[in-house]
């Protein structure tokens, strides 16, 4: 199929206790018996091999091989995996004799999914869904990218494609036979399937952005005036010292980002410059990057000072949570009217009330990103493709003429179809043939 037999490290780079080998390809059987100088080891079952340099004889290490036969492997092609120690010199000495074998070269990045994708094992959901299985770091992101790549998001998709498919036909039918008798309520029946599959659409793109945040990390800015303890903030729930903090006002004036982990999500928790009138350029610049992170995120976490009453006004229509900081400070019984009451009180200093709030943080990411039910999309470009198919299926509920219909059908099922990457010419003329026995 790809003619090339392609071999890299599939484990990770520098010295460990076990690297694997991959290697892919019509020769991927002689590499292993050029190695080994034995015959094959039994399909899919590990056998402990010693390998060797196939011209010098130079041992090169024990290790664990396995041999999966075409069909039957990731690639779909005959596939070997060495299971080496994890050495540095191991590695590269197995890396120098594939090398010397003819019509063997390293894989390029991606080039084992690549040919898994041709070869019909994933479809392009399922091969971002591997991708961001490899990058997650949460459990919530394990759990999401596990799911896409067992085929959640395909299974939907491709559930969608075959109605439209079927309505496709349907309609193609109604042009093909235009002069003989169709059904009559047939025109009524597929706009009735096509407005509810639209329904369906909708309610997907109207997820919230739940699947993206997930994958991306769920974006939480932390604002409010000079001085009131951001930065502190951060330190606190980043635990580390990642922003400076002083008792002058006006201290951050970059953003400063920090990745949490809360209860399983991923988080990305900025913390911005004080927002106040400055004469001072560079603060300026920095309240303007300062309001312009806390526009795109996701959640608000505005932080007042408890003994210094400044209402700050609003930068976007993300939700807020606000809290009084410096409560320590502050003293018993006086309360200011200023401020919003349903501030959650707290000390950074003496860490009153942070437990809470980072219980709040918690639930309302949790909430938020909440994955129960339908699969997510998890992509910008899954998002664009059902955009437009909607937009597709729009055009055809306005009850153009049947040839126009066809079309708007036609260009709504490739923007399905390019979400999983498939044709989809071939499976449309066997369901005209399997649905319609018109005598022809
Ligand atoms: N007493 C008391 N002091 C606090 C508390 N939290 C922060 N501070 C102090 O308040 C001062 C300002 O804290 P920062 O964290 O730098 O405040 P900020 O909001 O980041 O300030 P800018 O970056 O200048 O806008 C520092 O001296 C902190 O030590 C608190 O809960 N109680
Ligand atoms: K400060
Ligand atoms: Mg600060």
């Amino acid at each position: 199929m790809s003619g090339h037999t392609i071999f890299a490290l599939a484990s990770g780079a520098g010295r460990s206790g076990i690297a694997v080998i991959r290697i892919s390809g019509p020769l991927a059987r002689q590499a292993l018996s050029a190695l080994t100088r034995r015959e094959l080891p039994p399909p899919r079952q590990a056998s402990l091999r010693l390998l060797a340099m196939p011209e010098s004889g130079e041992m090169l290490d024990h290790a664990l091989t396995l041999w999966f036969p075409a069909p039957h492997s990731f690639t779909g092609e005959d596939v070997v995996e060495l299971h080496l120690h994890g050495g540095r010199a191991v590695i590269a000495g197995v890396i120098e004799a594939l090398s010397a074998l003819p019509d063997l070269r390293l894989a390029e990045p991606g080039e084992f999914t690549r040919r898994a994708f041709l070869a019909g094992k994933l479809d392009l959901t399922e091969v971002e869904g591997l991708a961001d299985l490899i990058d997650a770091e949460t459990t919530a992101q394990r759990r999401q990218a596990l799911r896409q790549m067992d085929g959640a998001l395909s299974g939907l998709y491709e559930d969608w494609r075959t109605r439209l498919i079927r309505c496709l036909a349907h309609t193609e039918a109604a042009i093909d036979f235009a002069d003989e008798e169709l059904p009559a309520d047939m025109m009524l029946a597929i706009q009735a399937e096509v407005q509810g599959l639209r329904q369906e659409m909708q309610a997907h793109l109207a997820d919230g952005r739940r699947g993206e945040m997930l994958r991306e990390g769920f974006r939480i800015a932390i604002i409010g005036p000079p001085n009131a303890g951001k930065s502190s903030l951060l330190n606190w729930l980043a635990q580390r010292d990642a922003a400076i903090v002083s008792e002058i006002a006006g201290t951050t004036r970059d953003v400063i980002e920090a990745h949490l982990d809360l209860g399983g999500y991923s988080v990305l928790l900025a913390d911005t410059a004080g927002l106040r009138e400055t004469v001072d350029g560079i603060e300026a610049e920095g309240i303007r990057r300062a309001r312009n992170w806390a526009a795109a995120a996701d959640l608000q976490l505005l932080v007042l000072d408890a003994t210094q009453p400044e209402p700050v006004g609003t930068v976007s229509d993300a939700p807020m949570i606000r809290v009084l900081n410096k409560v320590d400070l502050k003293i018993k019984g006086h309360t200011c009217q200023s401020f919003p009451i349903d501030a959650m009180s707290i000390s950074v200093r003496t860490g009153e009330g942070l437990d809470a709030l980072l219980q709040k943080l918690t639930g309302l990411v949790a909430e938020k990103l909440d994955m129960a039910g339908t699969p997510s999309l998890t992509r910008e470009r899954h998002r664009a493709a059902v955009t437009l198919c909607v937009e597709a299926l729009d055009r055809f509920l306005k009850g153009r003429a049947a040839d126009l219909a066809a079309e708007d059908m036609r260009v709504a099922l490739r923007a399905l179809g390019r979400i999983t990457g498939q044709a989809d010419v071939e499976d449309l003329l066997d369901v005209i043939f399997r649905d319609f026995c018109l005598g022809k």
